[in-house]
């Protein structure tokens, strides 16, 4: 029997704005009904990731660095998960991809359209974006409502030019911006409301 064709959905948005609470709920959503959910992120937990993660709290690498470094992060994560799980047929759910790369190297003076180029050479588009978007200083207050301090990737100067960066993407076909200042069940409701409509 045929599997059924492989979903993918993107999750995006500046730190707090709930990307990680509302991909495990999709997440949920998706198993329920009986489908195979592959839920990762980005930066991933492999090498690359380890080594960005650790930078958060150590000091930033430079712009051009740090763009090196998510591209060998992504690339081992479309050939080693993403790209089978959808050639089986999965149902592949992402907190975070290119676009935060786009966004948050962006910030820093790589050009974004680039970025999605050198990306978009070897990472597929996905078939759903959602933006989820907030207002910098709420989403940082979560951060912090969370237990966590903002770290280097997290300054409000550079989340606002993130957040332009990402509202930048409105308008494309897949896209799709997700205010995430309501509560968590009603922005979950908007999303499924709008997955329901391609699946
Ligand atoms: N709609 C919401 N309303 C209020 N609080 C929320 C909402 N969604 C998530 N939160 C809370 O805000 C905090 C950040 O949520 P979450 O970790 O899901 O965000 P995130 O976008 O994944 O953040 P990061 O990019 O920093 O990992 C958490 O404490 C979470 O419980
Ligand atoms: C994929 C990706 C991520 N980042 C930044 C954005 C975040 O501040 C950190 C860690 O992500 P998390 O959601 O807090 O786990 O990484 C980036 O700068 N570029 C990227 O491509």
């Amino acid at each position: 029997m045929t599997p059924p064709h492989g979903l993918f959905i993107v999750l995006e948005g500046i730190d707090g704005t709930g990307k990680s609470t509302q991909s495990r709920q999709l997440a949920e959503w998706f198993r329920d009904q009986g489908r195979e959910v592959i839920a990762s992120r980005e930066p991933t937990d492999g090498p690359w990731g380890a080594k960005i993660r650790a930078t958060a709290a150590t000091g930033r690498l430079s712009p051009e660095e740090e763009l090196e470094y998510f591209l060998k992060d992504r690339r081992e994560h479309v050939e080693q998960l993403i790209a089978p799980a959808l050639a089986a047929g999965k149902v592949v759910i992402l907190d975070r991809y290119y676009f935060s790369t786009m966004a948050y190297q962006g910030s820093r003076g790589v050009d974004p359209g680039e970025i999605r180029r050198q990306n978009e050479a070897f990472a597929p588009v996905p078939d759903l974006l959602f933006i989820l978007d907030l207002d910098v200083d709420t989403a940082l207050s979560r951060i912090g409502g969370r237990g966590d301090t903002a770290n280097e990737f997290e300054k409000h100067e550079s989340l606002t030019k993130c957040r332009e960066i990402f509202l930048g993407l409105a308008g494309e076909p897949f896209v799709h911006v997700i205010s995430s200042g309501d509560g968590p069940e009603v922005v979950q409701e908007r999303l499924r409301e709008i997955v329901a409509g391609v699946v």
